[in-house]
């Protein structure tokens, strides 16, 4: 690949030369490969991102979840279409709350969704329990065989999962990250993934923060000054389609 008149960053060696993407971010582009790169699909269950879930029943705004939801739709199609690994993340717990710890563990008195079953007893095992209408995925978000789904009890996709062995295995390097929250469980994986040397991009239409809107600026300012890099779902689209394009032309 020519060198682009852009800054250009990448994990590897010369890296402009020898990827096959240039995906376009901030403060720089990112080189990447299909086959070095996953899609990252955080917690897009019914608990962040539908009425009567979990967060909305904590007081949380998830009016504007929808939109976030399509342009994760659309980046699930490009990613499986580029031969791009997708990684489903469902945050939460057995029923019994076991794996959320207790009062020895700080996620017993942070989880607000704990919280809120503390504070209405009748919700105790609906929020955030596995095999609960809570817990499960949005019904426009639906994992295919090939894509890989990775249960997690704490904010970040890192800790007590097989995310780093599943990655490593894979020889992925590139972590294209979608969905809820931006500024908890996306940033919390981020960062993670950068101390342990993974390249992350978000995609910001393809997020939605907890809380109030000036947090998702500042979650994407944070990532895009000190963790990673900041794209959209239009450039990734785009980038994987005219990639998948050239590597068919040249076949
Ligand atoms: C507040 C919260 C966020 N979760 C997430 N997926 O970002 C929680 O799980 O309590």
């Amino acid at each position: 690949m020519n060198s682009p008149s852009i800054p250009v960053v990448g994990y590897a060696p010369n890296h402009s030369h020898d990827s096959s993407m240039i995906l376009p971010a901030r403060p720089e582009a990112l080189a990447m490969n299909a086959n070095d790169s996953a899609l990252l699909v955080v917690d897009m269950q019914n608990a962040y991102s539908t009425k009567g879930g979990y967060l909305d029943l904590a007081g949380f705004d998830i009016t504007s979840t929808a939109p976030v939801i399509e342009s994760i739709v659309r980046a699930i199609k490009a990613a499986r279409a580029a031969g791009i690994q997708v990684i489903f993340f469902q945050n939460g717990w057995d029923p019994e709350y076991a794996e959320a710890g207790g009062p020895g563990s700080p996620n017993w008195h942070k989880s607000n969704a704990m919280k809120t079953m503390r504070k209405h007893p009748a919700l105790m095992g609906t929020l955030l329990a596995k095999g609960t209408w809570d817990y499960d995925l949005v019904d426009e978000l639906s994992p295919l065989p090939g894509d890989l789904v990775v249960p997690k009890p704490r904010y970040s996709g890192f800790f007590n999962t097989a995310l780093d062995s599943l990655l490593r295995s894979r020889g992925i390097r590139n972590l294209v990250f979608t969905g809820i929250a931006t500024n908890v469980c996306v940033e919390s994986t981020l960062r993670d993934g950068f101390f342990l040397e993974y390249f992350g991009v978000v995609l910001a239409d393809a997020t939605h923060q907890a809380g109030p809107e000036f947090v998702q600026r500042a979650s994407l300012y944070n990532i895009e000054t000190f963790f990673g890099w900041v794209s959209t779902v239009d450039d990734f689209c785009t980038t994987l389609a005219t990639s998948t394009q050239i590597q068919g032309a040249t076949a």
